[in-house]
């Protein structure tokens, strides 16, 4: 086939086909004057994306091109659709102004190349945040190849606050450690990724996860390629580090190379992470747990937006990561607690440094935009702002503090007050957003400005005074002086009073400029000399600006440690006084920590099922004591308790209740219960709820058995295991069997604290063999056949599991529950002597016993709230009776 002879593509074209090629995973952003514009698959894909209009713009290879554009100023929004969508784009600007380009010749084309990557975990833009929200960009190396003695590590930062932390990792403890990240992008060794072993896990992580090429993750020369970004000749000075943890920190710099090109990040020293420091938590666990986000996937409902009480963005984000790794190490954790009480104590000291701490700028996203070249002067603001918050608390918080309030004092007072200075020197009250729009350095400031503002302003004046003179000169009234973007400054009239004028004497003075339907314009020599002198003083103004921002933006970068570290500082402050107001407006207590087996609580609540029932204003929460600590002296292990209860009867509630306060113990905060004393949990596994993991093409109970496998196979001495309903969703022996033989290696291999609610009752004789197991049960009321949930803990066995009644509740088929009445009943009869249910075929069948049930209610039975009301003479009751009179009516009521 040949093809038809086709026109070359125009130079632009062809500059854009060019920038295209070199960057083939990106949608382009290819600056055009105020619009970015997408061009063929590109635009195609964006239009899709973003419901905006595809139009058409010349021909390529005979064929349309397809465009579409996004307006500069609303780049933003459109970049984050796209991001949220899994895109990365490619930001291609001028690079000189179009006059330079004409200069060249009539053909040539502005230059332009990309100037930045936007990806998901390098996103740094105020808009494409959330203030409480930190976005985690994470390296994945292995070294030593896929045999025994491969050595994983795990690099993570987050561009917009500088945070650089690195953790070696296991094949094993991977996945907990990724959870605890929260990373939005994950680069990896491309040979890693395709590894088949790890091939669920990347499936998990899906877009998330990226492959990069080996030499990105080079150990060799990792150190001197990290050490050549911090400018420093080695890396002594920052710790000691693995080979592999200094291969993912390396690839991470390098990937920040890619995506950021020219700008440096501002990042802090890489810190390392201890893998035994933080407690494990698996991804199934934290989303059992509701931490972060609740099962329906939005923050509402999680641990997390109960207990969030900081009033900055970077407190917010501090409190999210340590509830992400809750602490081991009791000492840690008891500094944690003693600022945390010493804002419990100082009620007022707690109320003033909040209030000034919502006042404060986020100091480290604004220095890292600025560090990017990203920056504005409102980001300059913030840094003054900042720095005067940071002074002032550190001011109120006063001396004679906790150790780790002490250290934040100390940060903040290193902050260095001649940036202070130079701020307030250099900048007015208001900025604009962007820096091109000048104005914001202060009156008074720079000679030079303030000569070049005086100037234009002068000019102004004069232009103003010129209409007066003008207006005398002409005799013409209606003559006006008009600005806009095209003329500049110029005369308008209508076009009598301009012909006019221009056939007489005015027409030495009056230079015509344009003549519109209804109007004439023209300009004079002087006001064209104003003109000039306006744009000129404009200029000269605007590039005094664009210097001193500069100057200063360096100023702040070159003090970004020292404004790091103070911003941590107030992060820290943040998260203690509001874990201290927590505690104070919701009563909680503050636990005993240390390295025992204990696990004691008492008076325990639920934080998120509280606040519902709170928020619903129905009945109040029921606290409720745990103890798995060692029982009696010579125990040296934790003990299991094993919890029976009806359904609803509030054991799902209890189980997490119990793993959410370790958590919040270990994260140095107060607790929900009038008191606790925890031995340090090293690992929580938690399995309650229905699991989301079907997509992977496991069935329910294949998933439970998967995660029950590693929970037996993985749980040491200190680990809390807390299981929900094991073997619920096979054949009920197959299940309970599974259930008990789980339960022994908990107690005899394990030997971990567990607890483990289950609706086999025959499990409670467990506690006859299992000296460290104890029964404990939700107890209920029984009302006329009916049940009502008491939410308390006690001692014992439940005798049977109310699912009836509960399926009563819910609205199953007046039928239907009948006839499963008839079925237990007839099933609980033989249950001693048959166990292969052959029974049932005694039972009459579901429909003939139905409409049995059926005709006899029809026939007889009167209302029985009715028939209740009628039998109360209320002027004889005791208030118990009255009380227990209610509960009938109302089970009479549920029944009718
Ligand atoms: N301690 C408590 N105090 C007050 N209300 C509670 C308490 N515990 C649970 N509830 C209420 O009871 C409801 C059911 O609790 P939960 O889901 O824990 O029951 P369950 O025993 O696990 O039920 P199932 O066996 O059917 O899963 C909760 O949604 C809550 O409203």
């Amino acid at each position: 086939m040949s093809a038809a002879p086709q026109s070359a593509p125009t130079p632009m074209m062809a500059q854009y086909i060019e920038i295209k090629a070199a960057n083939p995973d990106c949608l382009l952003f290819y600056r055009m004057g105020d619009f970015y514009e997408l061009f063929f698959d590109d635009a195609e894909e964006a239009s899709r994306a973003l419901g905006i209009t595809l139009t058409k713009r010349g021909k390529h290879l005979g064929e349309d091109i397809p465009m579409c554009g996004v307006p500069i100023h609303a780049a933003d929004d459109y970049l984050q659709k796209l991001i949220a969508l899994g895109h990365r784009i490619a930001v291609c600007e001028q690079l000189e102004d179009p006059a330079e380009a004409r200069k060249r010749g009539s053909k040539s084309v502005v230059r332009r190349d990309v100037v930045r990557l936007v990806t998901p975990g390098t996103i740094t833009e105020e808009a494409l945040l959330q203030p409480g929200r930190g976005n985690h960009l994470a390296a994945l190396t292995r070294l030593g190849g896929k045999g025994r003695n491969a050595e994983f590590a795990l690099a993570w930062t987050d561009l917009s606050t500088g945070t650089f932390l690195l953790s070696a990792t296991t094949a094993e403890r991977m996945e907990a450690d990724l959870a605890a990240i929260e990373p939005s992008e994950v680069i990896v060794a491309d040979p890693l990724y395709r590894d088949e072993a790890f091939a669920p896990l990347f499936r998990r992580l899906g877009r998330r996860a990226r492959p990069e090429p080996q030499p990105l993750f080079d150990a060799a020369t990792a150190a001197s390629r990290i050490a050549a970004f911090f400018e420093v000749g080695a890396l002594d000075g920052f710790g000691d580090f693995s080979r592999a943890e200094l291969s993912a920190a390396a690839a991470l710099i390098a990937y920040l190379g890619k995506t950021q090109l020219a700008a440096r990040p501002a990042l802090r020293r890489p810190e390392r992470r201890l893998a035994g420091e933080t407690m494990e938590i698996d991804p199934a666990t934290r989303a059992s747990l509701e931490l972060q986000r609740s099962v329906h996937g939005g923050r509402k409902g999680s641990l997390l937006s109960v207990i969030d009480r900081t009033r900055s963005g970077v407190g917010g984000r501090l409190l999210a990561s340590r509830l992400s790794s809750p602490l081991t190490d009791p000492r840690a954790i008891g500094e944690r607690q003693a600022s945390v009480s010493h804002f419990v104590e100082a009620a007022g000291l707690r109320e003033e440094i909040r209030r000034r701490l919502g006042a404060v700028p986020d100091i480290e996203r604004a220095l890292s935009r600025l560090a990017l070249d990203r920056g504005g002067p409102r980001d300059l603001l913030a840094i003054r702002a900042g720095l005067e918050g940071a002074a002032e608390i550190a001011g109120i918080l006063g001396a004679d503090l906790p150790a780790e309030l002490a250290g934040c004092t100390d940060a903040l007072r290193a902050l260095p007050g001649e940036l202070t200075e130079t701020l307030r020197m250099m900048l007015g009250e208001e900025a604009p957003l962007l820096k091109r729009d000048g104005g914001f350095v202060r009156e008074g400031a720079i000679r030079e400005l303030d000569e070049a503002r005086t100037l234009r302003e002068d000019a102004r004046r004069f232009v103003a005074e010129l209409q007066g003179r003008l207006v005398e000169e002409t005799g013409i009234r209606a003559l006006k002086i008009k600005h806009n973007n095209v003329l500049g400054f110029f005369v308008e009239m209508n076009e009598t009073h301009g012909k006019a004028l221009m056939a007489g004497e005015g027409s030495h003075q009056f230079i015509h400029r344009q003549t519109l339907a209804s109007a004439m314009r023209f300009t004079t020599r002087e006001l064209a000399e104003l003109q000039e002198r306006i744009v000129n003083s404009g200029e000269d103004a605007l590039r005094i600006e664009l210097r001193v921002f500069d100057e200063l933006s360096a100023a702040a970068v070159r003090q970004a440690e020292a404004l790091q570290a103070a911003s941590s500082a107030l992060g820290a402050i943040d998260v203690a006084a509001s874990l201290a107001e927590l505690a104070v407006s919701q009563d909680w207590s503050r636990p005993r920590v240390d390295d025992s087996l204990a696990f004691r609580i008492d008076g325990g609540r639920h934080p998120v099922v509280e606040a519902a029932l709170a928020e619903a204003q129905g009945h109040s929460f029921v606290a409720n004591d745990c103890d798995l600590s060692p029982p009696g002296r010579q125990a040296d292990a934790g003990a299991i308790w094993l919890v029976t209860g009806p359904n609803m009867g509030g054991k799902s509630t209890f189980l997490r209740q119990n793993a959410l306060i370790a958590i919040l113990a270990q994260i140095g905060a107060y607790v929900p219960a009038r008191s606790a004393h925890i031995g340090v949990v090293d690992r929580l596994f938690s399995r309650v709820g229905a699991s989301d993991e079907l997509a992977e093409g496991r069935s329910t109970f294949m998933v439970e058995m998967v995660e029950t496998a590693a929970i037996l196979n993985q749980s040491g001495e200190r680990a809390l295991v807390v299981l929900d309903e094991i073997g619920r969703g096979t054949a009920t022996y197959d299940g309970l069997s599974i259930a008990f033989a789980a339960v022994e290696h908990l107690h005899e291999v394990n030997r971990c604290r567990s607890l483990f609610a289950t609706h086999f009752h025959e499990m409670t004789a467990l506690s006859d063999r299992l000296e460290r197991l104890s029964n404990v049960t939700m107890r209920v009321k029984e009302w006329r056949g009916d049940v009502v949930f008491l939410h308390e803990v006690g001692p014992g066995a439940a005798d049977r599991s109310y699912g009836i009644q509960v399926a009563k509740l819910a609205g199953l088929p007046k039928s239907v529950v009948m006839r499963a009445k008839a079925v237990l009943a007839e099933l609980e009869r033989h249950d001693q002597r048959d166990s292969r249910g052959m029974f049932l075929d005694d039972l009459p069948l579901f429909s003939a016993a139905v409409r049995r049930a059926e005709e006899a209610e029809t026939r007889a039975e009167p209302d029985p709230v009715a028939e209740l009301l009628r039998g109360i003479d209320p002027d004889r009751l005791t208030p118990r009776e009255a009380l227990d009179a209610l509960y009938a009516l109302k089970s009479a009521l549920a029944e009718r």
